[in-house]
């Protein structure tokens, strides 16, 4: 029977999606300014193309105007540099996002490199990266930060918790990490060279898996009572032939019988990315034009 409080992400997002929008008519209206933000899609990944479509049409739902440039999965680092460079100089363009992940023939690291850090709404260059490791203002990583949002929302006061984060990756897992320090946690980040994983995990009051292995951490791993962030998104076979479905790195039904509150897949983080990615646009957008938040602005 699930005992836990399903953390519902995608109304989370929405309502998120909404307030941000309000607040970029009011940037309209008072400064003449509208967030731009350019997405780069490579290739023909289905995935990543669905996930641009989203969010062009969220950019456009916020009142913010969206470049979608799509190259051929041929096509030469070069090539994607010089969009990025002109991406860079446009003042129309507030943000850039390259949708990763990218062919083989090109390396991201230099295309993160490129991008402006002031438009780095991913907040993937290592200007931003390093700032959130120092605690200092920057862009930060659209999942982790709307992890963040959804456990404030939920537990409130993160201070003097024991949170454990699955998974090192730059993207999720450190900035993660970063953003649960400067709560006040105390932080623990495992990985697969972890000993003792089942243990770890039981230690945590918080518990953030990004580890991209479906249903890897089971019920008995979980502390009774513990908030559970599921970032997984991993497609597998479903009941019927041919037929897939989505789970996350957490054995959902064994984890929502101790949990206190969970995070489902679908649901759960996923929306949080977008509805972050608008916000992280309006950040951005407000800081080249400097102008200031307003007191009960999200961000
Ligand atoms: N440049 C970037 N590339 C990628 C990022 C990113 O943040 N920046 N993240 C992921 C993909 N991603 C956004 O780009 C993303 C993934 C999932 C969702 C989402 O809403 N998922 C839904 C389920 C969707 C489905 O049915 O497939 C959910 O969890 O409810 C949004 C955005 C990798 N690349
Ligand atoms: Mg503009």
């Amino acid at each position: 029977m699930t005992k836990a409080r399903i953390i519902d992400g995608k109304g989370f997002a929405l309502d998120l999606r909404t307030r941000i929008a309000a607040q970029v008519a009011a940037l309209k209206e008072s400064h003449g300014v509208e967030p731009g933000l350019a997405v780069v899609l490579v290739g023909n990944d289905p995935a990543s193309q669905v996930y641009v479509r989203n969010k062009g049409q969220a950019t456009l739902a916020a009142g913010m105007q969206s470049f979608e440039h799509k190259l051929p999965d041929t096509v030469d680092q070069a090539t994607l540099v010089a969009l990025v460079e002109r991406l860079n100089r446009d003042p129309a363009v507030n943000g850039i996002l390259v949708q990763l992940p990218l062919p083989r023939q090109i390396d991201p690291a230099v295309v993160i490199a490129t991008i402006d850090p002031a438009k780095d709404v991913d907040g993937f260059h290592v200007e931003n990266a390093g700032r959130l490791a120092l605690g200092l203002p920057g862009l930060v990583p659209c999942t982790p930060l709307g992890c963040m949002m959804l456990l404030r929302d939920t537990v409130g006061d993160l201070r003097g918790l024991r949170a454990l984060v699955l998974g090192r990756s730059g993207i999720v897992g450190k900035p993660m990490a970063s953003l649960l320090l400067a709560a006040d946690c105390t932080v623990t980040v495992a990985h697969s060279r972890t000993r003792d994983l089942a243990a770890e995990c039981r230690r945590a009051d918080i518990l953030v898996a990004a580890v991209g292995r479906p249903e890897m951490v089971r019920g008995d791993w979980i502390k009774p009572g513990a908030t559970v962030i599921d970032v997984g998104i991993n497609r597998v076979a479903g009941a019927a032939e041919g037929k897939t479905r989505l789970v996350g790195d957490v054995d959902f039904a064994g984890a929502a019988e101790v949990a206190g509150a969970i995070t489902p897949v679908p649901g759960g983080v996923g929306p949080m990315t977008i509805a972050c990615l608008l916000l992280n646009t309006l950040t951005a957008t407000r800081r080249q034009n400097g102008i200031a938040a307003p007191d009960d602005a999200e961000a």
